[in-house]
């Protein structure tokens, strides 16, 4: 039995996970234990390597973990069979990559659209164009993503990942491609996002970032080795710096 704050939105304890076996194992994640709060927004961060991709995956049931466990919303995922996490995943989780994995041969809109339909609801066009709007491409919804830039991608993959208005929001890099003002509004959409209760943890590279969530995360080797909340982009940065020294 796992004791843990009932509230926490996303915990792990002890989590580790190893990739390859033998002389080429390497240990992404070291006995790492967190909690989440509702209606939190995370950051996390670490030098190239340090396992914050590893930890994205494996606290959104993506991967599983070797060792320790991993809860979401209260439920232990790690002793969930794969079409139990599936479900849990369809129904509260949202995913924003870094790779977009938008279907090429879809509109932005039916690429919106398909988690939903994926999980047997028939989105209706309000909801496509409300989420398009938010992240301001509503002018784009008929556009293929061949037909848009890297950026208008991102933010595709994005109204994706909050049409379902998932309890916890995992995104990789989501400002990564962006310019200036359209990560700051995709800054608003997470902290808007937040307020209404949902729960964020992205893994970024930019200190900018970072000083937008509520607290930020630091890796190094696999392991979770400082934390600061509500930190300025220059505090995060000089902790950053640190780290990859
Ligand atoms: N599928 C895999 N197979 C083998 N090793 C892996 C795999 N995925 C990650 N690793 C290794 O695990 C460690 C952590 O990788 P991870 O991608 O989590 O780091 P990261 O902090 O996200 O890095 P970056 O900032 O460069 O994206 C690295 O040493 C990496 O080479």
């Amino acid at each position: 039995m796992v004791r843990t704050t009932a509230q926490a939105a996303v915990t792990a304890l002890g989590a580790t996970k190893t990739y390859g076996s033998g002389e080429t194992a390497v240990r992404a994640l070291d006995s790492i234990s967190l909690e989440v709060p509702p209606a939190s927004w995370t950051a996390v961060m670490g030098p190239s390597g340090s396992g914050k991709s590893s930890l994205l995956h494996c606290l959104a049931g993506l991967e599983r973990v070797d060792r320790g466990r991993v809860l979401l919303a209260g439920r232990d995922i790690t002793s969930c069979s794969d079409r139990e996490l599936t479900r849990l995943r369809r129904g509260e989780i949202g995913f924003a990559f870094q790779n977009f994995n938008l279907v090429t041969s879809l509109t932005a809109a039916q690429n919106v659209a398909l988690p939903l339909r994926l999980a047997g609801l028939r989105p209706t066009r309000q909801d496509i164009h409300a989420a398009l709007d938010e992240v301001g491409l509503a002018d784009r919804a008929r556009h293929r993503p061949g037909q848009l830039s890297g950026g208008q991608q991102q933010r595709v993959a994005l109204a994706r990942a909050i049409v379902a208005r998932p309890t916890v929001l995992f995104a990789d890099e989501p400002t990564g491609a962006l310019d200036t003002a359209s990560a700051r509004s995709v800054f608003a959409l997470l902290r808007a996002m937040v307020e209404r209760g949902q729960t964020v943890v992205m893994v970024t590279h930019d200190p900018v970032a970072a000083a937008n969530a509520d607290s930020a995360l630091f890796l190094r080797d696999g392991r979770l080795v400082d934390r600061l909340d509500r930190a300025a982009a220059a505090a995060v940065a000089a902790r950053l710096a640190d780290l990859e020294r």
